[in-house]
């Protein structure tokens, strides 16, 4: 616990998804503040995860955690979630602006749905409640919150890449949508370059300030922190897991089932950043290349389903299917499959069994804001026979753990070949190597992260009365109101 600024008063988290204690939290965001607020008790605001005829606010006290959680509508859903936030915002921050498909009508059911949570949320909040804000569903909120005349410490942290200008300024209405960071009073962001890049717009797009100690000055004169804070897990508990899992009964008949061959193991959802086509296509040059490993080799890729709602995921689905039925019909003999291929998600009790029986944890995403499937494979690890990490360079993992193989994922053959070099690795250097990384993982672990990113908001001063230009003001209603004054034109 930190002896940084007083924390008086209540945590309030809000994100679009939200784990209740009994769900299986696939997806880092939620594994994360679940952690994080089961700790330190709190309220924790968001979409229930229902689609519903209204949107109805459901309460509920669990785990020492306050719940309040809204159903969407249909429409709300598709135009927000499924929509604007996952068709528009997250290609684009993923470096994948062939796949942005932008439509207004998304963009304000995106509004829509922001401005519902900061009704909802400003009802509920206490003068003394610091709120923190997360993920790029919810970008506009604290300026609507400011709007709604709320006077809270409100901090905000991005938890995938902010991408180069460049690309930032293809989306419509970028000036009010990034600007309204500026409402925050703290930004944090996963690594350096994504810092670069935030503070690279608000410079040259936005024509603001850079001012010591890590200030941004927004051209209406609101200044911001911004700060790069690396997410952590909770390693001694995720190695305690680990530890514990061997006794497993699923672990130990799936440890049978490996008759001795040495295990690769990938773990994501089911998404086009995450890099899995290449991934298969890495694999199968891997046993083209050293045909020695053929039978003496498992792959072993849990992909559960992610966004369903949204066609590129069903594509990427279908592509996945087809990869994994031909690398096994090509290569696997009646008593070996090389690829076992899963649409399932596993509890992390589970998980760490498995990420520890591994020999090779492949995590090759073309973009990914930190990674922390990375982070659990190495804490998992049996420190007398540790496994080898192959990552992504372009996972925000790949700046803290550079006792990694680190592979560009879209260069199948280098894949192949770190793949072939982490089977072979000898044991000191899999010990070196994982001791490095482990080293970082229990200096920076979600304890410090949950106390750089909180001490850093409680020292800001969130007298936003005394700013000019208060959010109020110019920025939160032009974000607010035009898109929600144009005709609703569904089907662009
Ligand atoms: O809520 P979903 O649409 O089902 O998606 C799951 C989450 O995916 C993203 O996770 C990110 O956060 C991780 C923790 O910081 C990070 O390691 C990872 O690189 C990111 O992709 C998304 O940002 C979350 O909002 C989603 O809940
Ligand atoms: O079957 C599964 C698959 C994934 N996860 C968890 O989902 C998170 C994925 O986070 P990551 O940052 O790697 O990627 P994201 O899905 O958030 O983009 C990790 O904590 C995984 O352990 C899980 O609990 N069960």
């Amino acid at each position: 616990m930190s002896a940084g600024p007083s924390r008086a008063g209540r945590l309030v988290v809000v994100s679009n998804r939200v784990a209740t204690p009994r769900q299986i939290a696939t997806g880092g965001l939620a594994s994360a503040m679940r952690a994080a607020l089961s700790e330190r008790g709190g309220l924790w605001f968001g979409w229930s995860g229902k689609i519903a005829e209204k949107a109805e606010l459901h309460h509920r006290h669990e785990g020492g955690i306050d719940y309040a959680t809204l159903d969407l509508t249909r429409a709300d859903h598709d135009d927000y979630y499924a929509g604007f936030a996952n068709r528009a915002l997250w290609p684009l921050f993923h470096y994948r602006p062939d796949l942005v498909d932008y439509r207004r009508s998304h963009l304000e059911g995106y509004l829509r749905v922001n401005r519902l949570f900061a009704e909802r949320l400003a009802a509920m909040l206490r003068p003394d409640d610091t709120v923190w804000v997360h993920d790029y569903h919810l970008i506009p909120l604290a300026a609507m919150l400011r709007g709604l005349g709320v006077r809270n410490r409100i901090g905000f942290f991005l938890h995938i890449p902010l991408p180069a200008a460049e690309l930032l300024i293809t989306l419509p209405r970028h000036r009010e949508l990034i600007g309204a960071l500026a409402a925050y009073d703290l930004v944090g962001l996963h690594t350096a370059r994504d810092l670069r890049a935030l503070e690279t717009y608000f410079l040259h797009e936005l024509g603001g300030a850079l001012r010591p100690g890590g200030l941004l000055r927004a051209p209406d004169g609101r200044t911001f922190r911004a700060g790069v804070f690396p997410i952590g897990i909770d390693t001694a508990a995720v190695a305690q897991a680990a530890r514990e899992a061997a006794a497993l009964p699923e672990i130990q008949q799936f440890k049978d089932s490996l008759q001795g061959r040495a295990l690769i193991i990938g773990v994501d959802r089911l998404d086009y950043s995450k890099g899995l086509p290449q991934r298969f296509e890495a694999y199968a040059q891997l046993l083209e290349r050293e045909p020695a490993l053929q039978r003496q080799v498992s792959f072993l890729q849990i992909a559960p389903p992610s966004r369903g709602a949204v066609p590129e995921y069903r594509r990427l689905r279908h592509e996945l299917e087809r990869s994994a039925g031909h690398i096994n019909g090509k290569y696997a003999t009646p008593d070996w499959a090389p690829i076992r291929y899963v649409n399932q998600s596993f509890p992390h009790a589970v998980l760490s069994g498995y990420y520890r029986t591994a020999r090779v944890g492949l995590v090759t995403p073309l973009r990914d804001g930190m990674n922390l499937v990375a982070k659990e494979y190495v804490a998992c690890q049996d420190p007398r026979d540790p496994g080898v990490l192959v990552l992504s360079r372009f996972a925000g993992a790949a700046q803290e753990l550079d006792g990694a193989l680190l592979v560009n994922p879209a260069d199948t053959t280098e894949v192949a070949e770190a793949l072939a070099r982490a089977l072979a690795m000898p044991l000191q250097e899999r010990r070196k190597r994982w001791r490095a990384m482990m080293d970082v993982l229990e200096r920076h672990d979600l304890g410090s992260w949950l106390d750089a990113f909180l001490d850093a908001l409680y020292a800001t001063h969130p007298a936003r009365a005394g700013q000019r230009g208060g959010v109020s003001g110019s920025s939160q209603t032009r974000l607010a109101k035009r898109p929600l004054e144009a005709p609703s034109r569904r089907h662009e």
